[in-house]
């Protein structure tokens, strides 16, 4: 069956990494994006938790146009609109309700929805869903849980996120339910102040190495 989960995996591709991005000033959005893209993480999620957010994910996918821009912290249906204008190629959120499930298929835009625990996951099976984001991910249990709730539903594949760093995202990559991991750790806030993009085009690289 081909829906939106689907179309999100093949989006994803073999990413590693999706970094996730707190922007607090659209000015150094387009050379963020440009040094994690230059590292050669192509996906980028870009929270909109900041007021940044939305103008973020319209310039970094004007400047750059190979790169694959979407939205996290989709919280309200709205969200889902305003994201989709903007440009938004996929949507994340940390959770799922059926109104937002809806607001974000009407869209046309896929959406990487958050769940911890199994009912999570089978409530989201049951709307269509076959690839989450296990959130929050080293909270809830890390690799152990993550591979546990793998066991019986087969179903089912992650983009775990949420306290995961270059390590801990290797032992996530070499479980068989998780397609890539998200997390903010390849642009850290002293960097990004700094403007110091060599070392986020560096941490992009070490991350983007991770599998093969
Ligand atoms: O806001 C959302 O919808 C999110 O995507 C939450 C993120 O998963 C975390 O903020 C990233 O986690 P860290 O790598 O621990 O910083």
């Amino acid at each position: 069956m081909s829906g939106p989960s689907e179309a999100l995996r093949a989006m994803v591709g073999s990413t590693t990494v999706i970094p996730v991005l707190t922007i607090e000033d659209a000015g150094y959005a387009v050379d963020l994006g440009r040094a994690l893209f230059e590292g050669g993480l192509k996906v980028l999620e870009i929270t909109l938790r900041t007021p940044a957010g939305l103008t973020a994910i319209r310039e970094i996918s004007q400047a750059l146009p190979e790169a694959i821009v979407g939205a996290g912290t989709v919280l309200h249906p709205r969200q889902a609109e305003e994201a989709a204008m903007a440009g938004a190629k996929f949507m994340v959120s940390p959770g799922a309700t059926k109104g937002l499930i809806d607001a974000v298929n009407s869209t046309g835009v896929p959406l990487l929805p958050g769940c911890a625990t199994g009912s999570e996951a089978m409530r989201l099976m049951d709307e269509g869903i076959t690839f989450a984001k296990f959130f929050p991910a080293e909270p809830a249990g890390g690799v152990p849980y993550l591979k546990s709730l793998g066991e019986p539903l087969q179903d089912i594949v992650f983009c775990p996120t949420g306290g995961i760093d270059l390590a801990r995202a290797k032992a996530y990559l070499a479980l068989k339910n998780v397609v890539c991991v998200g997390g903010s750790w390849v642009a850290p806030k002293a960097a990004v102040q700094a403007g110091n993009w060599a070392e986020i085009t560096r941490l992009a690289k070490e991350a983007a190495a991770l599998r093969g």
